[in-house]
């Protein structure tokens, strides 16, 4: 069977590899385009001729995520380095470990666990209406220009603490955990960051853990800092969520839930150490209001390219509200946000053009063979259907390019079109299953789907509801996704100054 070594991919430069061209290209578009001139599979060389796998076939896609998903784990060196920023934590973890915490933290991800939020999220989605109107009426004409990606993130942080740890923002901790996720993604993960990223492959796993305590370099300090500040406050949330529980205060936020579940006797077998505890606090403060924040400032910034799309959106919400008001209620509820199809439409489309995290590492456990959906094209001129895969081969899982493959979403797959989602037969070309929701990857697949993804839409949607009703968008800079994991949005020609989405915002017309 063909192998990898049989797999085309771009020309590496001597020692480099393929590395130098996706810091200096932005790693996210450069692997759109390769994946147009190569195929849904195809190789990437890191420094000093290490090889990659990058996979967007969906055949492939769901063997490693759902079919045989444990025979695949993150490769140590990416385990090492999640680690280093919050603890020993379900993202790290695998097989047994994974799946014990994977059961202890699932009952607090529930439908109605979630729809409680509800009231949350509007709270803090209005609060940035309220921020944003302010800044309208101290313009000079009723229109200004704003970061709107500086102002989702705190929101969504609040939108986090509130409903999953049941905490006010309004004080010290809430401050230090503002400054902390101010530039969360620029300040780990800068673009140079790739740098190192591509020399951990060379490493030995084992010394990764005692050189990232040490290293004194800007982001790794950033990252150690992450880990002792999330800690911190996570002990000190865990200690009352415990005394709460001790006299009897029960409160079903995700901390509760954690604490109270660990203690029960039936899971004296599998249960967290105390560190576990404060990691899965500290690995839900980031995976839980930077993705939600980045998607929405993305599918603002569509929104505010596609005026269109804009002006349909806002016609649903407001005859919606309008339809809520009139059965004397103040607020919609999870069932009206299900009836907006158009609402759905947009949220399905940006979640694909713009996946919060374009790409994950995995590694093969064992030597495999990975079925494909669409054949690719050898460096000798053979179409295959299946490659050969050795034992220790490292993959990624290009989430990223899937969402875009022309197979699986046509040949428009690179516009953002909310449109496609309204026909009658699903968007997806592809019968494979990749996904939680239709068929986009964005929140991965199978075994290690995202916890939070009902969470993530629900809160998504309260916050496109309450800004689209009240202001019209402009674009007003060129935007360059950025990132090799985390997708952040710069500002082109002012990279240095890292994420920032600057919108034109006005009122919306009631006429
Ligand atoms: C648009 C928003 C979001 C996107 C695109 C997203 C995407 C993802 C992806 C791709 C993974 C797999 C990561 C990996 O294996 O390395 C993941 C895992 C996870 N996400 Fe999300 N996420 C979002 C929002 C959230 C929210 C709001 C929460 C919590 C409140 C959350 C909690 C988690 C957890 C706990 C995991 C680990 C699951 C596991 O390993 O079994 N996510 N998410």
């Amino acid at each position: 069977r063909p192998s990898i070594s049989h797999i085309r991919g771009p020309r590496p430069e001597l020692f480099f590899g393929n590395v130098r061209h996706i810091i200096k290209r932005s790693n996210v578009e450069a692997m759109l385009e390769w994946q147009e001139e190569f195929g849904s599979v195809f190789r990437f060389q890191g420094f000093f001729g290490s090889k990659k796998l990058i996979v967007a076939d969906p055949k492939a896609l769901h063997h490693i995520l759902n079919t045989a998903a444990y025979e695949f784990p993150k490769p140590g060196a990416f385990r090492a380095v999640i680690r280093a920023i919050s603890g020993p934590n379900i993202v790290a973890a695998e097989g047994d470990d994974h799946k014990k915490q994977r059961r202890l933290m699932s009952p607090a991800f529930g439908v109605r666990e979630t729809k409680a939020y509800l009231s949350i999220f509007k709270a803090c989605a209005e609060k940035v209406v309220m921020k944003w109107q302010d800044a309208v009426v101290h313009s000079d004409d009723q229109s200004t220009v704003v970061d709107v990606h500086h102002t989702l993130l705190p929101a969504t942080l609040e939108a986090l603490c509130e409903a999953t740890f049941d905490f006010q923002m309004d004080n010290k901790r809430g401050d230090d955990l503002r400054k902390l996720y101010a530039n969360f993604n620029n300040d780990a993960f800068p673009p140079n960051a790739a740098i190192l990223a591509a020399l951990l492959d060379w490493i030995p796993t084992c010394i990764i853990t005692p050189l990232l305590r040490i290293l004194p370099v800007k982001n790794v300090a950033f990252i150690r800092k992450h880990r002792r500040q999330s800690y911190e406050i996570a002990a000190e949330i865990m200690a009352e969520k415990s005394h709460a529980i001790a006299e009897g205060r029960e409160s079903r936020d995700l901390c509760s839930l954690l604490v109270k579940a660990n203690a029960s006797e039936k899971v004296k077998d599998f249960q967290l150490t105390q560190e576990e505890l404060y990691a899965q606090s500290s690995v839900v403060f980031i995976a839980g209001h930077d993705t939600t924040a980045g998607t929405l400032t993305f599918g603002l910034w569509q929104l505010a390219r596609h005026v269109g799309v804009q002006t349909r959106l806002r016609e649903e919400v407001r005859a919606t509200l309008a339809a809520i008001r009139a059965r004397g209620k103040a607020e919609p509820s999870v069932e009206d946000m299900e009836s907006m199809p158009y609402l759905q439409a947009v949220m399905k489309e940006t979640l694909r053009l713009h996946p919060a995290v374009a790409q994950i590492a995995r590694s093969a456990g064992k030597d495999c063979v990975l079925p494909l959906s669409y054949p690719v094209e050898t460096a000798s001129g053979e179409l295959i259907r299946h490659i050969a895969v050795p034992k220790g081969t490292e993959i990624v899982v290009a989430i990223s390019c899937y969402n875009r493959n022309k197979n699986v979403w046509g040949e428009d797959a690179h516009v953002f079109r909310p449109d496609r989602w309204l026909a009658e037969e699903q968007p997806s070309k592809s019968k494979t299953s990749v996904g939680v929701i239709g068929n986009i990857a964005s929140f991965l697949s199978g075994t290690r789907s995202c916890l939070g993804w009902k969470f993530a839409m629900l809160e998504m949607q309260s916050f496109l509801v309450e800004i689209i009703d009240q202001f019209e968008l402009r674009a007003t800079k060129e935007i360059r996704p950025w990132g090799d994991n985390l997708v952040y949005p710069l500002v082109d020609g002012e990279e240095e100054k890292g994420a920032q989405m600057p919108l034109r915002i006005s009122p919306a017309s009631r006429d």
